[in-house]
């Protein structure tokens, strides 16, 4: 099948054998467009602005790694707080070196602003979470996301992988890459230990669990947009990974949160990096710990960056909750799984969304009870 790409100039010559034979659109290309396509129109129900901004509390980690007790259980406590409600929280004195920060976000910039026959090197291929992605348009056809994606999941050189598709010149990028992603794993063992102080789980339980986690580090590109309230920059879901580190630029609103029964902003704190539970981590404590909804909206006047390190188990390892956490008079919420299982439910059998996790949970027993 024939496949379009929506650019600006009709006789861009650009590759015609789009996967998936689907219209591509890059919304870098649309941004200086008087009205988006139709394809990224999202329900009014969802694009309902935010009257709110999130209290979310600040963990001090300098504190939980070298304070004193009663310091420590101060941190654990307001995380817990937290982790109850919306499952957001910010770390600071993180430790994670600030040059890596800025690096990493202005190379995506870099990257995001070349010529599509560039980007489209890198397309992510099907049934891979790895390389670039135009608003998702090679995999969905309708509430298409506006913002480019370029994602290196753990398993393999980033090095090798951008040499190999984009070119030698690319690998000095990949090292910045794998440098970030090293430094948010260091960062993802040290708030595993406060999630298990603040659950009485131990602090090396969770640590121990995802010493050998998998990740994705995902670089996300949201370019002005003509009609920002008729469309989302990532449209309202729960991440289903156990845990999410997203460093947003630090002078741009987006990211929201749906707590409180509102849409509440979680705008930029200079030198935090923002943390959310995720459904992996809500059923490993049996839903004591939330993984909310939230978004990105984007707006007319400015392009926005984030990178978020979404943190999986080892994709074969049984997903369960502690048994201290599953209390005398509550039930299992959810069969063990693996996080092959839920990640294939999120690429195969239905499009992410802030109802995934219930569908798994209910496919779960229904197949449990089955056998
Ligand atoms: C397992 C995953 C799927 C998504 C990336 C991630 O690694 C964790 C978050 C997921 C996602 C961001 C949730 C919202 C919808 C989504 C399609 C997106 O907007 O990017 C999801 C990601 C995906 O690429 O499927
Ligand atoms: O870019 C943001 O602010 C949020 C992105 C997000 O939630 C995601 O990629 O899962
Ligand atoms: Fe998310």
């Amino acid at each position: 099948m024939a496949t379009s790409f929506m650019s600006t100039s009709k006789s861009q010559n650009i590759s015609e054998d789009a996967p998936h034979g689907n219209t591509i659109f890059i919304p870098t290309m649309l941004a200086n467009k008087q009205t988006i396509p139709e394809q990224f129109f999202w329900p009014k129900s969802e694009t309902v602005p935010a009257t709110g901004i999130l209290d979310a509390p600040k963990i001090d980690l300098q504190v939980v790694l070298t304070g004193d007790a009663s310091s420590v259980k101060a941190q654990a406590n307001a995380l817990r707080a937290a982790c109850e409600t919306h499952g957001f929280f910010l770390v600071v004195n993180h430790g994670v070196d600030t040059q890596i920060l800025n690096e990493a976000l202005a190379l995506s910039e870099q990257f995001f602003i070349m010529p599509l026959e560039t980007k489209l090197k890198a397309m992510q291929k099907k049934n891979s979470m790895w390389g670039y992605s135009g608003a998702h348009s090679e995999r969905f056809s309708a509430n298409l996301p506006w913002k480019e994606c370029l994602s290196f999941t753990s398993d393999g050189s980033i090095v090798e992988h951008l040499g190999s598709s984009l070119g030698k010149e690319f690998e000095p990028m990949g090292v910045v890459y794998e440098k970030y992603s090293g430094a948010m794993k260091n960062l993802t063992l040290s708030i595993m230990e406060l999630l298990g102080l603040s659950l009485d789980t131990g602090k090396d339980y969770y640590r121990d669990f995802f010493q050998d986690c998998e990740y994705i580090t995902r670089c996300n590109y949201y370019p002005r947009c003509p009609q920002p309230e008729l469309t989302q920059g990532t449209g309202p879901h729960a991440d289903p990974v156990a845990l999410t580190i997203l460093h947003q630029e630090e002078d741009e609103e987006g990211l929201e949160v749906f707590t409180g029964g509102k849409w509440q902003s979680v705008p930029p704190v200079p030198g935090a990096l923002v943390v959310n539970i995720g459904d992996t981590f809500m059923a490993m404590t049996n839903d004591i710990y939330k993984s909310c909804v939230h978004r990105a909206v984007v707006n007319r006047h400015s392009n926005r960056r984030s990178i978020a390190f979404f943190v999986c188990p080892q994709r074969n390892k049984v997903i369960r909750a502690h048994d201290s956490l599953v209390g005398p008079d509550s039930k299992r919420l959810y069969s063990d799984f693996t996080w092959s299982q839920l990640e294939e439910f999120t690429q195969e059998c239905r499009r992410y969304d802030d109802q995934t996790i219930k569908y798994f949970a209910e496919r779960l027993l229904e197949s449990s009870s089955s056998e």
